[in-house]
C-alpha cells in the first residue's frame, strides 16, 4: 500500500533495510502475467525506484532468457523507467512445473532474499504447487501469493487455508484480490474516514439502499477455460464486490493499519447475508445472447469457442444483503456484475432517505441524495437539490461532481507494493476468503439446484428487459 506505512504491521516493522525480494510469477507465460502483472511491476518501478526487485518466470513453455526478457521489456514499454530496465535486463525464465517439488526446489535454489511465489495458474494448479510445496524446505520469510478464486466453496477454501498455513504463517499469505487496490475504494475509505460530512450520516438511519455494481462490455474474451463453470457471481460478486461491501459497511476502524482494517473488514463480512435468507427470491442470473457490446460482435455465450452448454454459466448475476449490524439492518446491499452490457457501469451508489419534512413549497421536487463512486477513470458525485428556476421555490436536482482523472498506480501495482514491501493491508486475509464463500454457497446451491430461472439479454443490452432497475 503506498502512503505512510501501517501503524501495526507486523511483518513490515520486522525489515529494517530494503531486502532483496525475488518475485518468482508461476503462470509467466499466462494472459494474466502479460495483460496484467507485468506491466503493474514496470509502473511500480518506475514510481518506486528503490524497491530491491528480482524477478523470475516460471512457466511449461520453453522459452530462453532473452525471449523471456523481451517480453517484460514489452510489457513495461508503457511505463518505462531505469529500474524497470534494470530488472528486465537480470530476470531469468526457468522452465517448470509448479506442481513438481523436484522443480519448486530448483527454482528456489537460486534466488536472492526473500521469495515470494506469486501463483498467476488456475485455482487447481496452486493447491497442486501447495501440496508439493510441502515437501520442499522453503528459505526464510517466503511469502505465499494465490490469485483468486481462493477455493470453491466455503469447505475447499478452509482446506486451502489450512494447507497454506502449514506451509507458511498468515503475515506470509498475501491472497490477491486485486480490488483491494483499485482506487476508487481507496478514495471510498478517505471520503467516508476523513470527512464531517459523510461518516456521521453512514448508516441505515440516513442511507436507504446500496447498489454495487460493475457492468462490463468485454465478453468472454477467450477466458472459457476459467470463466465456463465459474460464471459472473463466483468471479465477480464472490470476492472483488463483497470486499468492497465491508469496506462500505465496516465500523470505522481506528487505524488503517493491516490489523485494524483487515479486523474491520472481517466483521463486516460475518455480518452479511443473503436478503431474507433466501436464496431464490433474492437473486438473479442471465447469458448474453448475441450482439455488439464494447465494439465487438459476440456470439451468443454458448456458441462461444470452449463454452459447454451443459455448465449452464451465468455471464450477469445480481444478488441482494443484508449488513445484520445496528448500522446497516434493514438496508439492502445489491451487487450486481456482469458481461457483454451497453452501457457500461461501474460504480458504488448510495441513496439517502428522505427528508423527514420538507417545506410545503418543496414537496414534489425533492429526490433524493445519493453518493456515487465511478471505478476506471475515478470520479464521486453527490446529488442534491439546490434552488433553480424561475419562482423562488424552485428546486432542480444537481450532481456535483468531482473527476480524480486516472489512478496514479494501477490496482495490481498497490498490490505487488504490498506484497514487495511486505505490508498485507490490501490483501485478503485467511477468515474473510473463506467468510465471501459462505455468504454466497447458498446462491451457488440455488441456481445449481435450478431454483433460480436463466434469463436471456442480448449482448449490448443493459441486461435482461424484466430485471426491475436499480439506481442510476
Ligand atoms: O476491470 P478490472 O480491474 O480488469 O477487473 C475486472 C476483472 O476482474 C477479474 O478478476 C475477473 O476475473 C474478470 O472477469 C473481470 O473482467
Amino acid at each position: 500500500m503506498t502512503g505512510p506505512a501501517s501503524d501495526n504491521t507486523s511483518s513490515a516493522d520486522d525489515q529494517t533495510s530494503p531486502q532483496v525480494t525475488t518475485l518468482i510469477i508461476f503462470g509467466a507465460t499466462g494472459d494474466l502475467t502479460k495483460r496484467l502483472l507485468l506491466p503493474a511491476l514496470g509502473q511500480l518501478l518506475g514510481l518506486e525506484p528503490d524497491l530491491n526487485v528480482r524477478l523470475i518466470g516460471v512457466g511449461r513453455h520453453d522459452l530462453t532468457d532473452d525471449q523471456w526478457r523481451d517480453k517484460v521489456r514489452e510489457a513495461f514499454a508503457d511505463e518505462r523507467s531505469d529500474a524497470g530496465d534494470r530488472v528486465a535486463e537480470q530476470t531469468v525464465y526457468r522452465r517448470g512445473d509448479p506442481t513438481d517439488a523436484d522443480d519448486l526446489r530448483s527454482v528456489l535454489s537460486d534466488i536472492d532474499g526473500r521469495p515470494v511465489l506469486y501463483f498467476a495458474v488456475p485455482p487447481s494448479v496452486t493447491r497442486k504447487a501447495c501440496e508439493a510445496l510441502r515437501d520442499v524446505d522453503l528459505p526464510p520469510g517466503t511469502t505465499l501469493a494465490p490469485e483468486k478464486p481462493f477455493g470453491s466453496d466455503q469447505k475447499s477454501a478452509r482446506e486451502l487455508n489450512e494447507l497454506l498455513l502449514e506451509l507458511v504463517p498468515e503475515n506470509q499469505i498475501y491472497r490477491v484480490d486485486h480490488f483491494l487496490g483499485q482506487s476508487v475504494l481507496l478514495d471510498l475509505l478517505g471520503v467516508r474516514l476523513a470527512n464531517r460530512v459523510f461518516e456521521p450520516v453512514w448508516s441505515g438511519t440516513h442511507i436507504e439502499s446500496v447498489v454495487i455494481r460493475y457492468d462490463e462490455s468485454l465478453g468472454l474474451e477467450g477466458r472459457a477455460g476459467y470463466y465456463d463453470g465459474v460464471g459472473a457471481l463466483q468471479d465477480m460478486i464472490q470476492s472483488h464486490l463483497l470486499q468492497l461491501v465491508a469496506v462500505v459497511a465496516m465500523e470505522p476502524p481506528a487505524t488503517l493499519g493491516e490489523r485494524d482494517l483487515r479486523d474491520a473488514i472481517g466483521a463486516a463480512l460475518r455480518a452479511v447475508h443473503i436478503w431474507d435468507d433466501d436464496a431464490v427470491a433474492s437473486s438473479r442470473r442471465a447469458r448474453y445472447t448475441a450482439g455488439e457490446a464494447g465494439g465487438e460482435q459476440l456470439p451468443n455465450y454458448v456458441d462461444e469457442d470452449g463454452v459447454d452448454a451443459s455448465n449452464n454459466t451465468e455471464t450477469l448475476a445480481e444478488a441482494t444483503f443484508e449488513v445484520r449490524t445496528n448500522r446497516w439492518q434493514g438496508v439492502p446491499f445489491t451487487l450486481r456484475s456482469g458481461k457483454a452490457l451497453d452501457p457500461e457501469a461501474k460504480e458504488i451508489v448510495l441513496t439517502f432517505r428522505p427528508l423527514r419534512h420538507v417545506p410545503e413549497q418543496f414537496e414534489d421536487q425533492v429526490e433524493p441524495n445519493v453518493l456515487r463512486f465511478t471505478f476506471g477513470h475515478d470520479a464521486m458525485s453527490v446529488r442534491l437539490n439546490v434552488h433553480r428556476g424561475s419562482h423562488p421555490f424552485a428546486l432542480k436536482t444537481v450532481d456535483l461532481d468531482a473527476d480524480f482523472g486516472n489512478a496514479s498506480m494501477r490496482a495490481y501495482a498497490e498490490v505487488l507494493s504490498g506484497i514487495i514491501k511486505g505490508d498485507e493491508t490490501l490483501a485478503v486475509r485467511g477468515d474473510a476468503a473463506e467468510e465471501c464463500w459462505r455468504i454466497v454457497d447458498p446462491i451457488v446451491d440455488a441456481w445449481r439446484a435450478n431454483k433460480v430461472p436463466i434469463d436471456g439479454y442480448a449482448a449490448g443490452s443493459a441486461g435482461p428487459d424484466a430485471w426491475p432497475t436499480l439506481p442510476l
